[in-house]
């Protein structure tokens, strides 16, 4: 499978919203990143419904949004409503993680489980049969524009071992840090989705920066 980039919108301009937005359709992405922070479950606030709806009207990509609070079982419909197509939960945010992963996909959306740098992946040992997707922090979630963690290979590596143990097929997503001098390494840990904020925005060329990371040929790597 061809790897998927998911440009961060966290990393946008908000005042130019509409500007990113159609940079990142008309560019080589794939998905839309949209991170939701609610300021309890780490220490930042982003935004919410209001903006993630206006995003569903133009972005002409699927939105992939990473949920950063807590109890986000409270509030699976009003994002299924928002436009998200693919939902992504943090283990250490769910009491009732395999509820919660189930009602996303009953409310017809792919469910995501995300586990911050601290937990590792064996954690996940019993909802990888039923999640479409694991994304990996790789960095402490709340902030773009953050350090890679090293460790974030050992944990790549682990998962896509797990997946091949298991006969499953959940995606991997990597997600903090990603550029375009590390993602060739990520890809080979077993990354099979790169989200990238500070990369691709602060960039000269962002639609170039995008490109740059969806050029990298796997099959190469793997030959
Ligand atoms: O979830 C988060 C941060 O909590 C990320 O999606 C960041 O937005 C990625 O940004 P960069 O590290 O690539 O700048």
């Amino acid at each position: 499978m061809k790897h998927l980039i998911a440009p961060s919108v966290l990393s946008a301009d908000f005042a130019h919203l509409y500007d990113d937005v159609k940079m990142i359709n008309e560019s080589s992405a794939d998905w839309f990143h949209v991170d939701v922070m609610d300021g309890s479950f780490v220490p930042n606030i982003s935004f919410g419904f209001p903006v993630i709806s206006s995003l569903q009207h133009y972005a002409r990509k699927p939105l992939d949004v990473h949920l950063m609070i807590v109890q986000p079982e409270r509030y699976l419909e009003e994002f299924k409503r928002a436009g998200a197509k693919i939902l992504t939960v943090h283990y250490e945010a769910c009491t009732h993680l395999h509820r919660t992963v189930n009602a996303i996909q009953e409310l017809g959306m792919k469910a995501g489980v995300a586990i911050n740098p601290h937990t590792p992946v064996h954690v996940l040992e019993d909802i990888l049969a039923e999640t479409d997707l694991v994304l990996v922090m790789s960095v402490n979630p709340g902030f773009g524009g953050q350090k890679f963690i090293e460790n974030t290979y050992r944990k790549l590596r682990a998962l896509k071992e797990m997946r091949k143990a298991t006969g499953t097929d959940f995606l991997i997503e990597v997600d903090g840090g990603v550029n375009s001098h590390n993602a060739l390494a990520l890809l080979k840990a077993g990354a099979d989705v790169l989200v990238a904020g500070n990369s691709i925005f602060s960039a000269e060329d962002p639609a170039e920066e995008i490109a740059e990371l969806k050029k990298i040929r796997i099959d190469i790597l793997e030959a």
